[in-house]
């Protein structure tokens, strides 16, 4: 029974992690992550209980209970009839009781949902909460969760008592009456003593099949107020991007184009991001885009990564626009650094293969970690590559070799760095700037976009594209964009200012 259980709620749990990593990104915009792990752990094991334990609770006492009424009805039907109408006034009883269980089951997963993301996001943030010397105010937020958690409790379990009190109430005066009037039959030999026995028995056969059944009920109705959002999630279809089978070019060349594109995020969707885009970058190229905080950097590489569409216009890979082509297939040819610099709990070796689809060996591995300047700090580690790290164990800037490192070992067509250099040392940045640079030398065809703040990791590239607001507003090669004078050249000299400084 308890392997069978268990075997049930990991493949709810399966199927519901499958399904979620399987959505729109955008998605997530609405969803929080904690609400998300507590679906897969807790709402699971509460629906899994219901199928390992409750279906053959209720299936069990229906025909106990079934063979009490016929053999009630085979005794007499008036004393049947009467059994009946105790069983029907503890169901009407059950129905109000059952409906507010239900709600306060859901409120009781959301509200424990609301908990965990306090508990996670104060934990994952521990070092920023005990500098600021915020302890008090984060225990205050998770405790006024678990305040409402403990007042539904409450009301739960006052619920619950009122409904034992009903039970237990009608069912010991039905007792106490069918003894008294049933001894006054027997006195008055209008009822055998044989009979009356029966009648008492089988009136608790049926009074307790009909209890037990109303409580697997309760519980069955408690796990689907749980488990709503389980089905509402499981019910939800793959993004239409891992749904269709898109076109997969015989020679990715690394032409991008954007065309009129425009874009707002789902969860401000009154608020415009990018305003009517228009750019292109050629085989080959390096292309840099810079622009203040907020300007949609980053967003403008989302759209080309595809994790959200375009509101309005279109983007193009070598010719063909960006939803027509396989998106698998293109994710292959694209590295990507991102601007979080977050690693698995792995070692470092599965850190720099992750996702790398082709065949590679521990020399591939060791190349690539040498041409992100990574080599040497893991070769120190006592255990080398295969050290088993996590997020706290290495420093920003180790972080973010190592995620150099494992799109250099992609061998991608499209390389995309978003904010490549930001934690890195001036020496490590020089070194890995040239790495970058020098892929261009090479005789395959490679794409490189850099966002970058620090401008010396731009000044080489082809074209430099400023943002501002979500608009282009300048574009050109450094000494173009200096001769200008305008954002990109006040950038670069509030910078010189502050190295002269
Ligand atoms: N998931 C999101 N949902 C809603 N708005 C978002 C989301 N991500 C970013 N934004 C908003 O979109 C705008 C552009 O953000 P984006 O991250 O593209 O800027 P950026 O130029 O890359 O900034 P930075 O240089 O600081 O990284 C910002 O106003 C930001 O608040």
């Amino acid at each position: 029974m308890f392997y069978f259980r268990d075997m049930q709620v990991k493949r709810l749990r399966e199927n519901l992690y499958a399904t979620i990593l399987f959505q729109d990104i955008s998605y997530f915009d609405k969803e929080k992550v904690g609400t998300l792990t507590s679906r897969l752990a807790a709402d699971c094991q509460r629906l899994s209980h219901v199928i390992g334990n409750d279906l053959q609770l209720i299936l069990r006492n229906t025909f106990q209970g079934t063979g009490a009424i016929i053999n009630l009805l085979a005794l007499s039907w008036p004393l049947a009839l009467s059994a009946l109408m105790i069983c029907a006034v503890l169901s009407a009883i059950f129905l109000v009781y059952g409906r507010y269980q239900r709600k306060a089951a859901r409120l009781t997963q959301d509200f424990t949902a609301c908990a965990n993301d306090v508990a996670q996001e104060t934990l994952s943030l521990i070092r920023i909460v005990q500098v600021y010397g915020t302890g008090k105010e984060e225990f205050e937020r998770y405790n006024q969760w678990l305040q409402k958690l403990a007042f539904i409790s409450v009301r739960e379990s006052v619920g619950n008592g009122f409904w034992n009190l009903s039970f237990n109430t009608l069912y010991r005066s039905t007792q106490i009456v069918a003894v008294i009037f049933g001894g006054m039959s027997v006195l008055s030999c209008r009822v055998t003593a044989e009979q009356l026995t029966k009648y008492v028995l089988y009136c608790e056969w049926l009074i307790y099949a009909a209890w037990r059944v109303t409580n697997s009920l309760s519980s069955l109705l408690q796990s689907i107020g749980a488990s709503e959002q389980i089905f509402q999630l499981m019910n939800l279809l793959p993004c239409d991007q891992f749904l269709v089978k898109g076109i997969k070019l015989q020679r990715l060349i690394g032409h991008i184009q954007f065309v009129n594109v425009s874009f707002q995020y789902p969860a401000r969707s009154m608020m415009p991001v990018l305003d009517h885009l228009n750019f292109s970058v050629k085989p080959n190229q390096v292309i840099a885009i810079v622009g203040l905080s907020g300007s949609g950097k980053s967003t403008l590489i989302n759209l080309l990564l595809r994790l959200y569409e375009p509101s309005s216009g279109q983007i193009c890979i070598d010719g063909i626009p960006l939803k027509e082509l396989d998106i698998r297939w293109l994710r292959q040819n694209i590295g990507y650094v991102s601007q979080e610099h977050h690693i698995f709990h792995m070692d470092i070796k599965s850190n720099i293969k992750y996702g790398c689809p082709r065949n590679i060996n521990q020399g591939d591995v060791e190349q690539a970690a040498k041409l992100a300047y990574a080599h040497d700090f893991i070769s120190s580690l006592p255990n080398g590559y295969e050290t088993l790290v996590d997020d706290n164990v290495l420093s920003g800037g180790q972080k973010q070799r190592i995620a150099i490192a494992r799109a250099i070992l992609r061998d991608p067509v499209i390389m995309i760095l978003d904010e490549p250099t930001s934690a890195l040392d001036s020496e490590s940045e020089h070194y890995i700037k040239e790495v970058l640079y020098a892929f261009k030398n090479e005789s395959k065809s490679r794409t490189t976009i850099i966002i970058a703040h620090r401008l010396s990791t731009v000044k080489a590239a082809d074209r430099i594209i400023v943002m501002d607001n979500g608009q282009i507003i300048e574009m050109g090669n450094h000494e173009e964009l200096i001769v200008k004078n305008g954002l990109y050249a006040k950038l670069n000299k509030f910078q010189a200012d502050i190295v002269v400084t």
